[in-house]
């Protein structure tokens, strides 16, 4: 490969993460490279973090974050655990500041290896999320899916975290719910002009709820750290739960998800390194590293 660049397959809670290192060069990587890679059962990933050289002075890196369908999101709460926990075993350093497409977030490795990130303040008016109409309270939105009179998901809470979300409540185990149905005619629902990624959520104690996910540009996922923010903030705006809240993901792990009264979104949890390689930004062609293919043997 010409222009190898290195690479690290990761994962937070199951939420399939490559994180990819351009730092020192000025190649991105292009949507057909990253279609090649997820098209690929070895590198399939739900979103690709690429480290760039920071932009603005003060930051650790520019963290673009990249779909497997292609498209940019501005936020990856699980991939951007993926990155400290990468970065920190690169360099010795705990505490880092990132400038996504959303803005600068703080994050750090804590002692016991748990990693935290302050996805920044939720925002919930319509116009932010984005909505393409207006709705004045976003607590509880005109949407349903399902017949008029018995609708199966309606009225979701609405919130960006630099990523648009749409938290639907259901009574039920979030299970016995057709996500694979109703999330790409949800994601692509004309009240969602940037499209959405789309949640069901059971609260299962005033601290704690279960959460599924629909992600935009990916699909159903095993994980999803920016969607367990909005859960949470959206939760404790509806007087569901308090501030502080346990989210049990659909790989079986837990996010703890703190709203602060400063407003702002701590999100707290493990990110797992599986193999590393070097991948060519523009194609998507990979190969693992032969050391991890001795272990791996
Ligand atoms: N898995 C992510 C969310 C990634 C972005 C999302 N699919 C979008 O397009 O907004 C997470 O852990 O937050």
């Amino acid at each position: 490969m010409a222009h190898a660049i290195p690479f690290a397959r990761m994962n937070g809670l199951g939420n399939e993460i490559l994180v990819a290192d351009l730092r020192g060069q000025t190649k991105r990587i292009t949507p057909d490279a990253a279609r090649a890679l997820a098209a690929r059962a070895e590198t399939h990933f739900d979103q690709i973090m690429a480290i760039h050289d920071p932009v603005t002075p003060g930051t650790s890196a520019y963290i673009r974050i990249i779909n497997s369908d292609g498209s940019e999101s501005g936020a990856c709460g699980n991939g951007m655990r993926c990155v400290v926990q990468a970065l920190a075993a690169e360099t010795g350093e705990r505490d880092f500041v990132f400038e996504t497409r959303a803005g600068l977030l703080e994050a750090r490795e804590r002692e016991d290896g748990m990693l935290t990130v302050d996805m920044g303040k939720p925002r919930f008016d319509w116009q932010a999320i984005p909505l393409s109409e207006e709705f004045a309270d976003t607590r509880a939105i005109e949407l349903q899916i399902g017949p008029i009179d018995a609708p199966i998901l309606h009225s979701p809470s609405v919130a960006s975290m630099g990523n648009p979300h749409a938290i639907f409540w259901v009574s039920e185990d979030v299970w016995s719910y057709q996500l694979d149905r109703f999330g790409p005619i949800l994601e692509h629902h004309p009240l969602f002009p940037e499209r959405a990624n789309i949640s069901l959520a059971r609260v299962t104690s005033k601290a704690s709820l279960d959460l599924r996910t629909w992600e935009r540009g990916v699909g159903l996922t095993k994980a999803c750290g920016s969607a367990a923010c909005a859960a949470a903030v959206c939760a404790a705006r509806t007087g569901r739960t308090g501030r502080s809240v346990t989210i049990t993901v659909p790989a079986g792990g837990e996010l703890l998800i703190e709203w602060l009264d400063n407003d702002h979104v701590l999100m707290t949890g493990p990110a797992e390194w599986e193999w590393s390689g070097t991948l060519d930004p523009e194609t998507g062609a990979f190969s693992r590293d032969e050391a991890a293919l001795e272990t791996a043997s």
